[in-house]
């Protein structure tokens, strides 16, 4: 079955002002959805990736070059596209790349599973699991942006820029999704005020499994020292300093585990990290892992060199929620529960309701051929005429913090 066209739709969806270490969302977040026509025109592969314009580029380039290829041979498919961003000014990164090999073969996947009436996880080599645990993933936010919400709806998460604020949240991701881990995303306070939240964390929810992330905003010593105030506290430490040979200094100090999605992102840069021990987990994503087979293939290397398994996100919506879904179901080694930001942005899906619904703070895998979604082609057309009416064409968290306050200094490691 043959590729007949590639129609490519960036979408733009309103996004709380949530705070990390590069600055603060801005009122839309973007995404790119994907929609893989195949020669019949009735089976339609589905996939969402990021929305920033350079991606946006590549994939446009990349769009005639599919036609005419057969959808299942998604190796011979990555050849296609690196001949396709050969075109590219400035020439493309080896993640840029990967980064569209993901986009492709998602819709690949999701086109096959439609012809076969086969779920994609079938196609991964089947589910180890029937349902995919998810963590609460909490930020410090303001209430509001500074001029309300893109869409003018009321924020109803609230302010949260202490440990109080923050246990208010847990509570409510709690009580609405039932979530049984926490993930915090720190770097935006000094490092006393995020130990701080994060033991009250684990002191309201003793039961929750949490989580600590500043992106790289600390130094060495500093994350040593929160490192050892934190042992016993958290399941894991996520990515506390900048770069690998930080990161395996850090580690050398402390029993607690060390994750990455910052420094390990690539199956070239594995080696390195294992012979520093740098990092005990790695965080997947198959946005930029080069899709959900090599996400799958990622927890088999994990696996040889005794490396943990968990899952990244960044805003998104309920296609990449759907594939980040399969690739767990298939993938044995993944034993965190999933981050995602779903509960942030989910409102403003592109897909019908009704498949992605938190319960227990878990998704069931969607059992329906391909990823098992639909698209609602109404609420597309309103995401795509945000994108276009915006103006908006890449992510600027900084810049956007920089209006508040102008002489902010997004520079790492801050403390
Ligand atoms: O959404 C955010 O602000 C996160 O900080 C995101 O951009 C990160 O990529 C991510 O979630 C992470 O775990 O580092
Ligand atoms: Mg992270």
């Amino acid at each position: 079955m043959r590729i007949r066209e590639l129609i490519i739709t960036p979408v733009a969806f309103p996004d709380p002002p949530l705070l990390n270490s590069s600055g603060v969302h801005e009122p839309l977040a973007l995404r790119t959805v994907l929609r893989l026509v195949l020669d019949d025109d009735a089976i339609v592969g589905l996939g969402e990736s990021s929305g920033d314009v350079r991606h946006l580029d590549l994939l446009r380039l990349v769009a005639p070059r599919l036609v005419g290829h057969d959808v299942f041979a998604t190796t011979a498919l990555r050849t296609v596209v690196d001949a396709a961003v050969n075109d590219a000014l400035p020439a493309p990164t080896a993640r840029e790349r990967t980064a569209v090999h993901s986009a492709i073969e998602v819709a690949c996947l999701d086109a096959q599973g439609r012809l076969t009436g086969r779920p994609v996880y079938d196609l991964l080599g089947g589910a180890v699991r029937t349902t995919i645990p998810y963590s609460a993933y909490l930020f410090y936010k303001w209430a509001d942006h500074p001029d309300g919400a893109y869409d003018g709806t009321p924020d109803p998460w609230g302010e949260a820029l202490d440990a109080d604020g923050m246990v208010t949240q847990a509570r409510r991701m709690i009580d609405e999704y039932g979530f049984g881990s926490l993930k915090l995303k720190g770097g935006v306070f000094p490092p006393d005020v995020e130990i701080a939240t994060a033991r009250a964390l684990r002191a309201a929810f003793p039961d929750h499994p949490v989580r600590l992330d500043p992106n790289g905003a600390w130094t060495v010593p500093t994350a040593k020292r929160v490192a050892a105030e934190l042992e016993g506290v958290l399941e894991y430490l996520e990515d506390p300093v900048p770069g690998v040979d930080g990161m395996a200094e850090v580690a050398a100090g402390t029993d607690l585990p060390l994750a990455t999605n910052m420094c390990v992102v690539a199956f070239d840069q594995v080696p390195r990290a294992v012979r520093l021990d740098a990092v005990q987990v790695i965080l997947s994503d198959h946005h930029y892992w080069g899709g959900l087979r090599q996400t799958v293939a990622l927890g088999t290397l994990c696996d040889t060199f005794g490396i943990g398994l968990s899952m990244h996100s960044n805003s998104h919506l309920g296609i990449s929620l759907a594939a980040m879904t399969h690739a767990a179901a298939a993938t044995p080694e993944l034993t965190y529960a999933c981050d995602t930001h779903y509960p942030w942005n989910g409102a403003y899906d592109v897909v019908r309701p009704g498949v992605l619904n938190f319960v227990d703070g878990a998704l069931e895998v969607p059992t329906g051929p391909g990823l098992g979604v639909e698209l609602d082609l109404d609420a597309l057309e309103r995401r795509h005429e945000d994108y276009v009416r915006s103006g908006r064409r890449v992510r600027d968290d900084t810049g956007y913090l920089r209006r508040v306050r102008p002489d902010y200094d997004p520079t790492l490691p801050r403390w």
